[in-house]
Order: C-alpha cells, then sequence, then structure tokens
C-alpha cells in the first residue's frame, strides 16, 4: 500500500468520529419514554384468562395491564419488559444503528467471498483438543462458513502444528505446501485460518504473502452476528466485538506507514500524532458503546425485580448453537412468532416467551443465543451481558443436538461457558439437560439417566419435559399446588385469588363451599393458615 492510499483510508475515518464524538455528547441530554410490552405477555394473559375465569384474571391482569406490545425487535435483548421513565440517555434508533454501520472492519460485510479453510491440527501440547478431531474442527468451520449467505468453501485443508497461537502457526515446510496450494487454486478471495484469534501481525504477514484477505474464527463468527442482528443490544455488542478488529486495522495501516516513514509524525501542531488520534477515537467509540451497553444493563437490573415481582417463573434454555432451543420453545408454548432455522446463531437476542405446565402454571421460557466451542473470549465479554440475566432465572433447561457427531464436546463447551458465567450452584445443580433430535437417531436410548429425550420438532417427550420443569419450578420457587376447601361466605376466596394463583375453583352450591385449586408459596400458605385456620387443606 502506498503512503498515499494508506494516508488517504486513515483519514477517512477520522470526520465519522469526530462526528460520533461530537453526537455523543448531545445524547446525554436527551430523555425518552417509552411503555411497551411483550406480545408474549398478551399471550400469558390470555391463558390466563382462558384458565381461572374472569375473576381470578382481574387480579392477575391487573399487574400486567400497565404493559402494551411494541415491536418484536424491541422483545429482544432486555427480555420485552421496558419500563416508562428509564429510557433517560438512551441512544435513538438512528443513532445505534450509525453505530453500527459505521466502521466496519475489513472483509466483515462484504458482498461475497470464495473461502480456502486452513484448519491448524494440533498434534500435543496444552492446545490439543481432547474430545474432537480436526475433521470434525473442519466440519464445524465449515458450516461456519456456509451459514454466510454469499461465501462459498472453494477448497480446504488441515495441517499439523505445534504452536496455534504463535506468529508462526505453521512449520516452515508447512507454511510452503500451504501457500503453494492456495495460489494454485483459482478464484479464492479469502483464506479462513481456524483458530480463535490471529494476530495482527501474523494476519498481516499472510495477507501479504496470499494477496487475500484472512479471517479468524473471531471475525467469521462477529461477520455472522453482523447479518443476524435486530435489536439495539446485538448491534451494540457487534460493534463493541469489532474495535480489536478494527484496532489490529489500525495497527497494520500504521505499520505500512510508517515504512514509509509517516505514522509518527505530529498532526498541524496537536501534539499527537496520525497513531495517537487514531487510537484516541477508537477508544472515545469505545466508551460510547460501553456506556450504552451499560445503561441496558442497569435497565435490565430493574426489569427483572419488576419480573419477580409478577411472580412468573423464569426457565432459561440454553445450549450449542443449533441444537433446537428456539424450537423446543416454539413447542412448548406455541408461539408461531418463533422463528427456528437450520443456521448457526440464528437467535442473537434473549427473548422471552410465556408456556404452561401441567398445573396450568404460567412460566417464562428464555430463549438464549447459542454457544461454540473456542469462541473467542472478548466475543463472550461483549455477549456476557446478554447471557447475564440467565443467572437470575428460577430454572435451566439445557438442550443437546444428540444427532451431532460432537454432542459430547459439545455439552462440554456448554457447562465451561457456565462456569466461566459462575453461574450460581442452585442453577446447575437443578438444570435439567434435554436430548433432543432423537427423530434421527433409531430407538434413542440416552446411557445417560437423568437426561430426557425428545424430539422438539415432532412434539415427543414434551409432556415428560414439563412435568419436570414443573417439579423443579415448585422446588425453586418454594410452592406448592394444593387443594383448599374454602367458605364462600368469607373472604377465603379473594384472600386466595391475591396472595396465590388460583387455578381451579369446584362449587358446591348446597353446603356454600369451594374446593380451589391453587398455586402457594409456603410462606402465603403459613399466613393463610393463621387467617383462617388449618382445616380444608387436601394433598395433590
Ligand atoms: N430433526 C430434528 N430437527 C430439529 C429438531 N429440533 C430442531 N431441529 C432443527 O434444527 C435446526 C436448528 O433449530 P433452532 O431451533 O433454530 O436451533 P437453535 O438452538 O435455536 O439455534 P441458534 O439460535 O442458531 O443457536 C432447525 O433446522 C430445526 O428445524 C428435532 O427435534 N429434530
Ligand atoms: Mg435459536
Amino acid at each position: 500500500m502506498s503512503f498515499l492510499t494508506a494516508l488517504r483510508r486513515i483519514s477517512s475515518w477520522m470526520p465519522v468520529l469526530q462526528r460520533s464524538c461530537t453526537r455523543s455528547c448531545q445524547v446525554g441530554a436527551r430523555a425518552t419514554c417509552r411503555l411497551l410490552h411483550t406480545p408474549d405477555h398478551a399471550h400469558a394473559v390470555n391463558t390466563c384468562q382462558r384458565q381461572r375465569g374472569a375473576t381470578s384474571l382481574q387480579t392477575r391482569a391487573f399487574g400486567l395491564s400497565a404493559f402494551r406490545p411494541k415491536s418484536t425487535d424491541d422483545l429482544g435483548s432486555s427480555n420485552g419488559f421496558h419500563e416508562e421513565g428509564e429510557d433517560e440517555d438512551f441512544l435513538e434508533d438512528s443513532e445505534v444503528e450509525e453505530l453500527f454501520q459505521q466502521q466496519i472492519p475489513a472483509g466483515i460485510g462484504e458482498e461475497q467471498h470464495r473461502v480456502f479453510i486452513v484448519h491448524p491440527d494440533v498434534k500435543w501440547g496444552s492446545r490439543k483438543q481432547h474430545l474432537t478431531t480436526a475433521e470434525l474442527m473442519m466440519a464445524e468451520a465449515e458450516g461456519l462458513v456456509n451459514t454466510l449467505e454469499n461465501w462459498t468453501v472453494v477448497d480446504k485443508m488441515i495441517l499439523s502444528t505445534k504452536t496455534p497461537e504463535k506468529k508462526r502457526i505453521f512449520g516452515k515446510g508447512n507454511f510452503q505446501t500451504l501457500t503453494e496450494r492456495i495460489r494454485q487454486t483459482a478464484g479464492i478471495t479469502a483464506v479462513f485460518v481456524n483458530v480463535e484469534r490471529l494476530t495482527p501481525l501474523s494476519e498481516r504477514d499472510f495477507e501479504e504473502v496470499w494477496g487475500v484477505k484472512v479471517f479468524d474464527r473471531y471475525s467469521v463468527v462477529l461477520h455472522i452476528f453482523r447479518c443476524n442482528a435486530r435489536t439495539k443490544e446485538a448491534k451494540l455488542q457487534i460493534s463493541l466485538a469489532e474495535i480489536p478488529l478494527l484496532r489490529s486495522r489500525l495497527k497494520n495501516e500504521m505499520a505500512n506507514l510508517d515504512q514509509q516513514g509517516g505514522g509518527s509524525r505530529y498532526i498541524g501542531g496537536s501534539g499527537e500524532t496520525l497513531y495517537e488520534i487514531q487510537q484516541r477515537l477508537l477508544k472515545e467509540r469505545e466508551i460510547k458503546i460501553r456506556l450504552a451497553l451499560e445503561r441496558l444493563r442497569k435497565k435490565r437490573h430493574l426489569l427483572r425485580s419488576q419480573r419477580r415481582h409478577r411472580e412468573f417463573p423464569v426457565v432459561s434454555v440454553l445450549g450449542y448453537t443449533n441444537c433446537g432451543k428456539t424450537t423446543l420453545i416454539k413447542a412448548l408454548t406455541g408461539d408461531t412468532g418463533l422463528q427456528p432455522r437450520n443456521q448457526l446463531f440464528a437467535t442473537l437476542d434473549v427473548t422471552v416467551h410465556a408456556g404452561q405446565l401441567p398445573s396450568h402454571m404460567t412460566v417464562l421460557y428464555v430463549d438464549t443465543i447459542g454457544f461454540l466451542s473456542q469462541l473467542p473470549h472478548q466475543l463472550i465479554d461483549s455477549f456476557a451481558a446478554t447471557l447475564e440475566d440467565i443467572k437470575h432465572s428460577d430454572l435451566l433447561i439445557h438442550v443437546r443436538d444428540i444427532s451431532h457427531p460432537e454432542t459430547a464436546s459439545q455439552k462440554v463447551n456448554v457447562l465451561n461457558v457456565l462456569k466461566n458465567l459462575q453461574m450460581p450452584d442452585r442453577l446447575m445443580n437443578s438444570m435439567i439437560e434435554v436430548h433432543n433430535k432423537t427423530d434421527l437417531l433409531t430407538n434413542y436410548e440416552s446411557a445417560e439417566l437423568a437426561a430426557l429425550p425428545i424430539s422438539a420438532l415432532e412434539g415427543r417427550g414434551l409432556e415428560q419435559l414439563k412435568e419436570a420443569v414443573e417439579e423443579e419450578i415448585l422446588k425453586a420457587t418454594g410452592k406448592q399446588i394444593l387443594d383448599l376447601k374454602v367458605n364462600l361466605s368469607s373472604p377465603q376466596l379473594s384472600w386466595l385469588y391475591k396472595e396465590a394463583t388460583v387455578q381451579d375453583v369446584q362449587v358446591d352450591a348446597d353446603e356454600g363451599s369451594a374446593v380451589v385449586k391453587v398455586i402457594i408459596s409456603t410462606a402465603a400458605h403459613g399466613r393463610y393458615k393463621k387467617l383462617f385456620g388449618k382445616n380444608g387443606v387436601f394433598s395433590h
């Protein structure tokens, strides 16, 4: 790259970044008020309506009536609950869009790529992958490329290596073989080196030798995320995760410029070199995105307590990407708005969907972003905020694609990520493991006795799953299902409507009494007994 081209490219960033810095100051003064709620809650209310009859509905729906549906995009990252007056200082959609569309790292967001994949296979040492093979890792890399609409795999190669994390990933001989193969393969526009993260230096070296764009897992996964991002939070997180790529690009461009003696020159009496100015602008961009994300996170804290207050137990559904999480939630809730896709990272946002358990108790199922082995660390960091909410669930369901050849290592990977996220022990111990896609295997029988075999697609095993969920939810929330005999001339029934969840009322008109089926917390039951005496409880 010539000195002039490099200089031109770098200075092309400046107006964009400067504009973004000025705007960030203006945003602070803006306050936006919104009221919205998810269609899921409308669904929850409707379901309650059908199950409980008019009187109980009045009690329940009252708590929810302050919410209205807005767009499905808004369901996403903040679980669909937004509170009035809490949107102060928040970025407008157009501002998030501008951040998202500015400063896209080179090669990301481009129209098409014909890709050569090389997988460095570590034969020994601490970096060796024990639960998988190079062929399976290569298959996953191909899966990642094929997820992108206009990307195709042209050729692939597995090469052994000792030090995938060092600058020289491959030995001299192997590197020569690889370079020849790449040069001989016609029409390649990019090489995907299947490592977590390439150093800026090796990326530059590879690009120089091979003459095409070079990607690592980090940049490929980011590219997929960019294509699938719908909500503000996802877009902000992707923009944040792209910052390291922009830094690498800046480093490489400055190295080019320095070779020509330009990078460390001071700019027009500013006391800063060009490199320092660019670094500062990137830092400012990063701070702005982090601030916006932090505000979303704070908002979620509020939303969490609101949700607790409403007493709908929360069940988070997680697992490796493409294992069938969205399909399962769709089957459990009948929510037709959900769109499962045979694609990695189809779901990028945490969304919430109401469903019913056998006792007609309403629970909220949380659909989450899928996990991936060797998902680059910075990516996990920027999405940790999204996954943070899972910690506040009442129960976790771990979905596994049991038909996948790598199902065992996928499980290990998911458990590791949960450990890194410091998931509370109570959730890890009560987690329900579900073996999905059993329809793809003949006469599947699990060696893991506690696991539940299902087919989310064909609706098999769902009743057993719902029963298991109910059992765990009752344990987790300290609730029980009871039949209570009430005197209709006393305030017992209205008390129960207020303090517990009334499931069913069987009236005996002659006796002036009713048997009421309730889901009630131990504490509320204690208060009930104190107020109305111990009589009239039937075991359930
Ligand atoms: N045969 C079969 N296919 C299934 C089953 N469950 C899900 N699938 C398919 O697996 C693919 C992925 O399903 P999703 O529900 O989108 O998976 P996910 O875990 O939400 O995926 P991400 O959001 O991308 O992480 C889709 O093509 C589904 O039709 C199942 O029980 N049997
Ligand atoms: Mg999904």
